[in-house]
């Protein structure tokens, strides 16, 4: 039996807010939130909230965590602990595990190995590539979160869906759900590859890495994929943005629930900049490339007047050795969802964004884009999926905290003045001060 959990005098930062209340969840739900003089019995657990800050459980809508066939790497399992010790209470996990998620079959399987697995709530995109665009075009589409190419190659001569203007005319002018594209054009990234190729060889330095995934790579795919898709009023996502330049193409004067066209910006994009290859190498090689100080601050800029709609993290762990070889054999991406919150809170402590605002693209906004039901917001009746954290606890990162299967974050050494304090899914207190309860399985995200 679940125990009711009465968390008292806590400050919620909810739907542009933050109100001193209590909250009281029982079988799962919130219950009742305000001054509440609730009848405690021997059941109810009771939280000391004084001073702390409740969030609505981070939805993060763009992870790797590569099960099945690729767990060497990471597994439901791990990254979902790692999440929920971080805040993170849902997730949206990506097609590229292997066999890629290609078809209902595959996707059938990943929610049923996520069912006894997942400490977090959960839910796939299907992927989308050559080999079964044809059948995609026959199915219902609407009955999935969405559909992505990340992650996987579209085109026989490997190139993502972005570089096959054909294709997303096919596809944009026939699927009904979330197209969520990874934007990046391969003949620009294959030109400029040749251009660093012929000046170094083999031995090209990291820091040409954003000068080979360039913003013009970036940009000119992002213009192509937006211009298709207002043709044929698809729901178009664009991943993952990581240039200034390309924020100016999405709107902000119409209501998130209205826009066909939405984007997100990754937690690592706010934080790092090519200022950091030189200290971190390729353990920040990510796809696309992260860019110049400029282009932080440009997404920084977009995220807080809404030209981007939400943030994610790309969750996306390697081995070390996968990731500590030489640019061109090096794998891109990087673990981040159990540290996704702390970046966010170590922003607002630098004074670069409001908690109101964190908690309205992590939780709020995530939950609207993907039509993701009774989760995102503090609200009686909603699914207790909720974050406790104290603002003043300093910690740093280091092996020893660190939840990864791959063991490794490239925020080794970094102090961060935020703690999660405890974590909540489905009603359940699932971790407190990085104690972890009996494992309870998240629930599958239902959307309407
Ligand atoms: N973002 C990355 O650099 N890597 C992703 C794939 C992807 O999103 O392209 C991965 O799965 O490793």
């Amino acid at each position: 039996m679940k125990h009711p959990i009465l968390i008292t005098n806590v400050k919620i930062v909810n739907e542009g807010q933050i109100k001193i209340a209590d909250v009281f969840i029982q079988n799962g739900v919130i219950e009742s939130i305000g001054n509440l003089s609730v009848e405690i019995t021997k059941e109810t657990v009771t939280i000391d909230g004084t001073g702390k800050y409740l969030f609505p459980g981070i939805i993060d809508g763009q992870v790797h965590f590569r099960e099945p066939g690729l767990t060497h790497k990471g597994d439901l399992y791990t990254e979902s602990r790692a999440a929920v010790a971080g805040g993170t209470t849902s997730f949206i996990d990506m097609p590229n595990t292997v066999p890629n998620v290609l078809t209902t079959e595959i996707l059938d399987e990943k929610f049923s190995i996520a069912s006894e697995k997942s400490w977090a709530n959960y839910s796939f995109f299907l992927g989308v590539n050559n080999d079964n665009l044809d059948n995609v075009l026959q199915m219902d589409t609407s009955q999935f979160i969405g559909v992505s190419d990340d992650g996987l190659y579209f085109t026989k001569k490997g190139n993502l869906l972005a570089d096959s203007p054909d294709t997303m005319e096919k596809l944009f002018s026939n699927c009904k759900s979330i197209i969520a594209i990874h934007s990046e054009m391969e003949k620009i990234i294959e030109e400029n590859e040749e251009i660093y190729r012929a000046e170094y060889g083999e031995d090209v330095p990291i820091a040409c890495h954003p000068l080979i995934r360039s913003e013009e790579g970036c940009y000119q795919s992002t213009k192509r994929a937006i211009a298709i898709a207002e043709k044929h009023k698809a729901r178009l996502h664009i991943l993952h943005l990581t240039t200034a330049a390309e924020t100016h193409l999405f709107r902000n004067d119409i209501p998130l629930k209205e826009k066909n066209i939405t984007t997100e910006v990754s937690v690592q994009n706010l934080w790092f900049s090519d200022k950091d290859y030189e200290r971190l190498g390729t353990l920040i090689k990510w796809n696309p490339a992260i860019k110049t100080e400029k282009d932080k601050k440009g997404l920084l800029q977009a995220l807080l007047d809404d030209r981007i709609d939400i943030i994610t993290t790309d969750h996306a762990p390697h081995t070390l050795e996968e990731k500590q070889k030489p640019y061109f054999q090096s794998m891109s991406g990087a673990p981040m969802v159990q540290h996704s919150l702390y970046v966010m809170l170590e922003l607002y402590k630098q004074g670069l964004i409001s908690l109101e605002k964190i908690a309205e693209k992590m939780c709020h906004n995530v939950a609207i884009l993907y039509g993701i039901e009774k989760r995102g917001f503090i609200r009686e009746g909603y699914f207790a999926d909720l974050t406790l954290v104290d603002l003043n606890s300093p910690w740093t990162v280091g092996k020893e905290n660190i939840l990864y299967k791959c063991g490794w974050s490239p925020l080794e050494g970094q102090t961060f003045q935020s703690k999660v304090t405890h974590t909540f899914v489905n009603g359940n207190l699932v971790c407190e001060n990085g104690n972890f309860s009996e494992f309870i399985p998240g629930q599958r995200l239902e959307f309407n």
